[in-house]
Parts: structure tokens; sequence; C-alpha cells
């Protein structure tokens, strides 16, 4: 199915995009015609004068009939062009509203890893620019292209009708524009398609000085940073330089033999006036008509970019659009229990079995115990974790909640079952109130405070100078890490889902602000499958079951006790938690003293 949709042409993509607007398209395109239609009228009514002041005597009523209705015209002409661009405008800006909700709902529902391998600017690039490059060229195309296209044609046909002569005559020097049009289109099309590549370069390079620019400072790299952006920003520069400075010669020939219609009428219109071919009304008609062939002219040439640039957004904006999403099944389910199986589980971020992170996993966690997962770095428990809540699908074997493979639970009702709090702890740019209330949207002011007790997080911020108001953004400077844990600890406390996986979540826990943490993580995960990821032994040693996984094996499993005296691993890694532990504490004394 998406390899039909990758072949779709950019052009039906598109008019997939349009579709749900069809009768806004068609009014704009009507409202175009009107104005086109009005904008004729003028050079109608210039002929009636022109004749009544050569062939007769002129009253002055029927010279402001004329006039009246060469006004009329004008009036048409503006009027519906501004309703039509108007419509064309507010069309193209709801096509792109559904556009950046479809991506969205894409990502969503495509596996994690294809979502956050791409890089941040790249996303941005597509999702903001991108979408956005659609608006411009759809809502000036439809009006304007169709329009001028339409008056060209209306116009070289009213002067066939005055003398076929002129008409050819007023199109003289098109063959002498087109060969250098011709010319700088066959290079068009690869320049266009490098200078999108090297625009979005720079951005990319741009977000990742501003996003990394702790790092940065921290490491003192601006110079050889700053050297990679400066590098980017001038190549781009010079990119674009070099392209207008190869392509001016011929946009100015082109601009500059297009408009000289007068080159082909003149000369013909006089020989023709001459040998009586002619009269002069025709002459004069002729003349003013061929002039203003030349600004619609113009202005169709001009789209030639506008129709790149919207191939260029489209096929971008499909590149995302085109995501493979994980399949989703719509029948809801009832789970009896909260309990996790893996049954022989492998599983490879690439797809290859040789690149397998974990093989043959079988693993059990009964509802409502507290199971831990520990083992050396890269040993797969992220993996495990992320593999439940269906960030990913397995390779072979099946996960499944209470017998039921989780492939089969609608991926909403899953997110529903499972809370995960990473030690990444991101809060979205909103209020900490409604940061909170994210886990449970319906959830009432009370409850939220109620959970950030439960989470001891209510105290600081009240502290805070706006309180529950203050914005994360603002607030994010002020709090800690584990300020910060807190708060998502409190979003999983209200979001009340019966598994509860915590990947590191307490990483940042300092041995002052341990006994809080403990605190909220056991109000968090009372009665609940619990799976816990962390290197701190001392906050899993009470686990019903400590799973050692090394290399996506479990090498061995049971409680502290057992592990203690049974796996030599465990105890290492236990004796080496202890000395640090004990460090970090005489380190606070010290500080304390
Ligand atoms: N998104 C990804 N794409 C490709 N490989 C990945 C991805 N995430 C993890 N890996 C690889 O999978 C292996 C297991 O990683 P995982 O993060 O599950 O280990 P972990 O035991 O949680 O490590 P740590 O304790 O350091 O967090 C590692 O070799 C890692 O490099």
């Amino acid at each position: 199915m998406n390899d039909n949709k990758n072949q779709e042409s950019w052009l039906h993509t598109l008019f997939n995009f349009v579709a749900p607007c069809k009768g806004k398209m068609l009014l704009s395109i009507l409202c175009s015609l009107i104005s086109v239609a009005g904008s004729f009228i003028p050079y109608f009514c210039l002929y009636q004068i022109i004749s009544m002041f050569l062939f007769g005597t002129p009253s002055m009523e029927t010279l402001i009939f004329w006039c009246g209705v060469g006004l009329c015209g004008y009036v048409t002409q503006i009027v519906f062009f501004g309703i039509s661009t108007a419509v064309s405008h507010d069309l193209s800006y709801h096509i792109l509203y559904g556009l950046r909700l479809k991506i969205a709902d894409r990502l969503m529902r495509a596996p994690l890893g294809n979502v956050t391998g791409n890089a941040i600017g790249h996303l941005k690039s597509i999702m903001l620019d991108k979408v956005e490059g659609v608006e411009r060229p759809l809502a000036h195309m439809i009006p304007e292209l169709g329009g001028n296209l339409v008056l060209v044609i209306l116009i070289f046909g009213y002067l066939l009708s005055i003398d076929w002569r002129m008409a050819l005559a007023s199109m003289a020097t098109l063959p002498f524009a087109a060969a250098p049009m011709m010319a700088s289109m066959k290079a068009f099309n690869t320049k266009y398609t490098e200078y999108m590549k090297a625009n979005d370069h720079v951005n990319s390079v741009i977000i990742e000085y501003v996003e990394g620019i702790e790092v940065v400072k921290t490491f003192n790299q601006s110079t050889s940073s700053y050297a990679k952006f400066a590098n980017a920003v001038n190549s781009f520069k010079d990119y674009t330089l070099d392209w207008f400075q190869s392509s001016w010669k011929s946009m100015n020939l082109i601009f500059s033999i297009l408009p000289t219609t007068f080159l082909g009428t003149l000369p013909i219109g006089v020989i023709l006036y001459k040998i009586g071919a002619i009269t002069p009304v025709e002459l004069t008609i002729c003349l003013v008509l061929a002039l203003s062939l030349l600004p619609p002219l113009i202005k169709t040439t001009a789209f030639i970019t506008e129709i790149k640039a919207m191939q260029y957004s489209v096929e971008g904006s499909k590149e995302l659009l085109d995501m493979d999403v994980l399949p989703d099944k719509k029948e809801k389910v009832s789970p009896r229990k909260y309990d996790i199986t893996f049954h022989d589980v492998a599983f490879s971020y690439t797809g290859n079995n040789s690149d397998n992170v974990l093989e043959h996993l079988n693993l059990e966690m009964p509802e409502g115990t507290f199971t831990a997962l520990v083992g050396p770095s890269g040993g797969g428990k992220s993996t495990v974790a992320k593999l439940i809540a269906r960030f990913w699908d397995v390779s072979s074997g099946k996960i499944a909640i209470s017998g039921t493979d989780i492939k089969d639970i609608p991926i909403k009702q899953l997110a529903d079952f499972v809370s995960f709090v990473t030690q990444d702890n991101f809060l979205f740019n909103c209020s900490l109130m409604e940061n909170i209330r994210l886990g449970n949207p319906k959830a009432t002011d009370e409850e939220v405070y109620a959970a950030a007790r439960a989470a001891c997080c209510d105290e600081f911020i009240r502290g805070l100078e706006k309180g529950y108001n203050t914005p994360a953004g603002e607030a994010g400077k002020s709090l800690s890490g584990g300020e910060k844990q807190r708060i998502s600890i409190a979003r999983a406390i209200l979001k009340n889902a019966p598994i509860i996986i915590l990947d590191e979540a307490t990483a940042f826990t300092d041995p002052q602000n341990e006994d809080k943490i403990q605190k909220s993580i056991a109000a968090l995960t009372k009665g609940k499958t619990l799976l816990v990821i962390a290197h701190r032994l001392s906050t899993i040693q009470n686990a019903d079951n400590i799973i050692i996984l090394r290399k996506g094996q479990i090498i061995d499993s049971g409680t502290q006790g057992y592990l203690l005296e049974n796996c030599p691993l465990y105890r290492s890694m236990w004796e080496a938690h202890i000395g640090a532990k004990n460090w970090a504490v005489s380190q606070v004394q010290k500080g304390g003293r």
C-alpha cells in the first residue's frame, strides 16, 4: 500500500489535499473568471469610444455610458479578484491545517524510531516550511494562474477577431523569449532541487547549533561549532548568488524581449494601415490590446517557479505522510488483569536478525508486582520497556497483556494501560498545571493538586511566583532535574494507568531528595504492575523480581537476597553501587559542614 502511495505523483497528492475543499476551490475559480471577464470590459469600451470619435459625433450620454460600463468592468475585476483570493487563501489554510494534522497523526502511529531517527531540523522543515510552501502557490495560483491564462486567451481571441495578422504580430517576440526561457528552465529543475537541499541543510545546522548551544559552551567548542554554522550559512549564500548570477542574463533577456510586442505590432500595423487593410480604430485598439497581453503573460511565467516550489513542498510532505505506521486494531479489549508476558521475543532496530538486541526473551510480570530490570549498559533494558509501550513492534515472538497480544490491543487503549516515565521529563510549553493535567485532561484542579501532593511537588510549585500557572518554559530554567522528575511523576499519578514503567526515572535523585522521590514513586505505583529500570540498585532492592539482562538475554533473576547469594554479576554491581552511594553521602555531609 505504501509503495503505491510513494509512486503517486505530486499532483495527484495535491488533488487529494484539495478534494475536501472542492466547493471553495470552484467558487474561487468562478470568481477569478468573473474578474477576468470584468478586466476585459474596459478594452471593449475603449474600442467603442475610439470608434465613436473617428466615425461619428460622440454624444455626451454615449460617452458617459461607455465610460460607466468600463468603470463597472474595472470594479467587477477588483471585487471578484478580491473574493477569489480571499476564498483561495481560506481554503489553502484549511488544507495546511488538515495536512499538519495528518502528518502529526502519522508521526503518532509510526514506530518511534522512524520518527526520532529524523533530525529535528528535518522534521521542522517539513512540518513548517514545506507544508507552508503549499499555501502561497495554491492560494495565488488558483485565482491568478487560471485567470491570467484565460485573460491572455481572451485578448488574443479579440485581436484575432479584429485582424488575424495583428494577432500574430503581437506574438512575434514570443519565440525569441522562448529560446532563453527553455534554456534556463532546463537548468532550473536541477538548480531548484539543489537550492532547496542547501536550504534544508542550513536549516538543520542552525537548529542543531541553537539546540546544542549548552554543550557547545560547556566544551568551549564555539570556534569549530560556529565554523560549521558559518560554513553552512556561507555556502548557502554562495550557492544562491551563484545561481542568480548564472541566470540573471537569460532572465533579463526574457523580460526585455517579452514585453516588446510593439516590435511586431507597430511595423505590421503601419503596413496594414498603409495598404488600407485595417482602419485607424482597428490599428489603435490592436496596439492597446497587444500591450495589455503582456502583464498577464509575464505573471504566468512567474508561476513556473511557484509550481516547482509547490512540487517540492508536496513531495516533502509526502515523505512524512507515507511513513510506515504500526498496524492498529479498532476492537477494544477487556483485560481481566494486567500481567505482562514476553514469549520468545526477539527484536532488532534495523530489521536484520543479525542485529538483534533481544534474543529468545521469555519473562513474566504478574499483575500488581514490582519487577526490576538491571544489567550492563546497552544490554537492552530500555528496549524491553519501549516494546511493552509498543513504540516498536517485536521482530518475532509475542508480548501479551492478560494473554492478549499487544498488537491486538488498539494503540490508544494500550496507551491508557501503560504509563511510561523516563529520565527525560519533557515539559511542554504550557503552565505546570496543564503539564500535570496531560496525564488526565478531564482532571479537576483539585485532582491535579492531589497528584502533585502525592508526587511531593505541590510545595515547591506553590512556592513559585505564579504557582501552578507558571509556564513550564519559565519554570524550566529554575527547576532542578529532580523537581521536573516529580512533575512528570505527578502526571503519571493522575493518569492512573494499571501498568507503570519507570525507565531511569530516578536518575536525577540526589541523596537529599531520594526520600521525596521514593515517596512519590510509592504513591504512583501502589497496587500497579510495575517495571523499573534503574542503575541505582538501592531503588529496586525491594523488587519482587530483579531480572539481569546482558546482551539482550536474561542472565539470572530473583529477589535481591537470592541474587546477592547466587549471581556474581549482580553482587559486583551492588557492591559498586553501595560504594558510590557512600561516597555521594559523604560528599553531601562534607558540603553541609
Ligand atoms: N533507536 C535505536 N536505534 C538503533 N539502535 C538502538 C536504538 N536504541 C537503542 N539501540 C541499541 O540497542 C541496544 C540496547 O539499547 P538499550 O537502550 O535498550 O540498552 P540499555 O540496557 O537500556 O542501556 P542503558 O543502561 O545504557 O540505558 C544498544 O546496543 C543500543 O545501541
